[in-house]
C-alpha cells in the first residue's frame, strides 16, 4: 500500500478485519518489520488521539517516530505558487516535502480544510503535494476531505460489538446486518466534512444497513454518500437504529456553493440525547471525538453503557497499526 486516503486502498474489507483482530491480539508480533524505519507525523491542525495513536501503532511495529507540529516551531510555510514570500511565512511547501521526505520511510500528514475554497479543499490541494513531492508513502491523518484511519477504527468497532452481540443466544440482534446511522449534530463552530465523508465511505463499503440524516443544506458529497439511503426526518432515520455515528459538520456545499463551509443551523432538537436513544434498537452511542456535550451529547448518552467512544478511540490504535504493517510490507 503506497498511500492511505479510501476504503479501496485497503482491499477487501474482510481480509483487512481479520488482520485488525490478529493485530488486537498480539499488537508487537510485526516488531521487526518496522526496525530501523522511520515514519513522520505532520500536524498543521490540533489532535490528541491521532498523535497518540499513531505514533504508539509505530512504536508497536518497532519503528522510530518523528513528529512535527507545523505551527509550533517550525518556519511557517507558504502554500501557493506565484506568490512573493514578503509575509510571514519563510519557507515554501515545494522545498519543505521533498526536505521532510529526506528524513524518513513513510509520511503521515493532518491538514484540515480551509472551508473557504471548496474546490481546493475538495480537490486535495495540500496533501496531494506531499503525495507528489515527498517520494515516500503518505498516510492521512485527516486531509481536507477524509479520515480513513477513524473510519477504519469506527468500523472495527462496530464489527466487534455486532459479533459480541450476535454471540450471545438471549441477545440475538433483530436484524441481520445492523442499521448503522449518521447524524448530524448541532455545533458552535464551523467544521470539515472529514469525518463524515470517510464514514459514509466505509460503511457504504460495509456489511451493513447504512443511512445518513441531516437537515436540509447539509447534504454530503455524493461521490461520498454512493447509494446510502437518507432521510431528514431525524425520528425516521433513528428507529431501530443499532449504531448512532453522531457528528457535527459544516456545509458541505454541494447544493449551494456559495454556502461551502457556513453553518446553516444550530437546531438543537439534533442533540443525541436519551430521548433519541430510545427510538433505537437498544442502539449504541459512536464519536470521533473530541465531543462538546451539550451541544452534540447529552451527558447521560455520552456516559451510558451504550456508549462506544472509549471503545473508537482505542481501536485507532489498531488500525494505524494495520495501515502501517501494510505499507511497511511494500517498502
Ligand atoms: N479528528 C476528529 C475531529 C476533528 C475536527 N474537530 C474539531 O475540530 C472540533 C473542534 C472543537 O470542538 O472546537 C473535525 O470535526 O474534523
Ligand atoms: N478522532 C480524532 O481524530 O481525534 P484527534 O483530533 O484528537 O486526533
Amino acid at each position: 500500500m503506497k498511500t492511505f486516503f479510501n476504503v479501496q486502498d485497503l482491499g477487501p474489507l474482510q481480509a483487512a478485519l481479520k488482520e485488525a483482530e490478529e493485530v488486537k491480539a498480539n499488537r508487537f508480533a510485526y516488531q521487526q518489520l518496522g526496525k530501523n524505519k522511520t515514519l513522520l507525523m505532520i500536524f498543521f491542525n490540533n489532535s490528541l488521539r491521532t498523535r497518540l495513536s499513531t505514533q504508539k501503532a509505530a512504536m508497536n511495529l518497532g519503528m522510530n517516530v518523528i513528529v512535527l507540529d507545523v505551527n509550533a516551531g517550525a518556519w511557517k510555510l507558504e502554500t501557493e505558487r506565484g506568490v512573493i514570500m514578503d509575509g510571514d511565512k519563510s519557507e515554501h511547501l515545494l522545498e519543505a516535502i521533498p526536505v521532510m521526505g529526506c528524513y524518513c520511510d513513510i509520511i503521515a500528514v493532518r491538514s484540515f480544510a480551509g472551508l473557504s475554497d471548496r474546490d481546493y479543499d475538495y480537490a486535495e490541494t495540500i496533501v496531494g503535494q506531499f503525495v507528489k513531492y515527498s517520494g515516500r508513502p503518505v498516510v492521512a491523518m485527516e486531509t481536507a476531505t477524509v479520515h480513513p484511519l477513524q473510519a477504519f477504527a469506527d468500523l472495527i468497532t462496530i464489527h466487534e460489538k455486532w459479533t459480541e452481540l450476535n454471540a450471545n443466544p438471549s441477545n440475538q440482534p433483530s436484524h441481520k446486518r445492523p442499521k448503522v446511522v449518521l447524524t448530524w449534530a448541532p455545533h458552535c463552530r464551523a467544521l470539515p466534512q472529514a469525518v463524515p465523508n470517510s464514514f459514509a465511505q466505509w460503511m457504504n463499503a460495509a456489511d451493513v444497513d447504512f443511512v445518513i440524516t441531516q437537515p436540509e443544506g447539509y447534504e454530503l458529497d455524493p461521490k461520498f454518500v454512493g447509494d446510502a439511503r437518507v432521510e431528514y426526518d431525524q425520528h425516521k432515520a433513528l428507529e431501530d437504529a443499532d449504531f448512532v455515528y453522531a457528528k457535527n459538520w459544516s456545509c458541505p456545499g454541494v447544493k449551494n456553493k456559495g454556502n461551502y463551509g457556513k453553518i446553516l443551523s444550530k437546531d438543537a432538537s439534533w442533540t443525541i440525547d436519551s430521548e433519541h436513544m430510545s427510538w433505537t434498537n437498544y442502539g449504541y452511542f459512536m464519536h470521533c471525538l473530541p465531543v462538546r456535550r451539550g451541544l452534540i451529547v447529552t451527558d447521560d448518552v455520552i456516559e451510558s453503557p451504550h456508549s462506544l467512544v472509549i471503545p473508537e478511540a482505542a481501536n485507532r490504535e489498531i488500525s494505524a497499526e494495520v495501515v502501517l504493517k501494510r505499507v511497511l510490507e511494500t517498502l
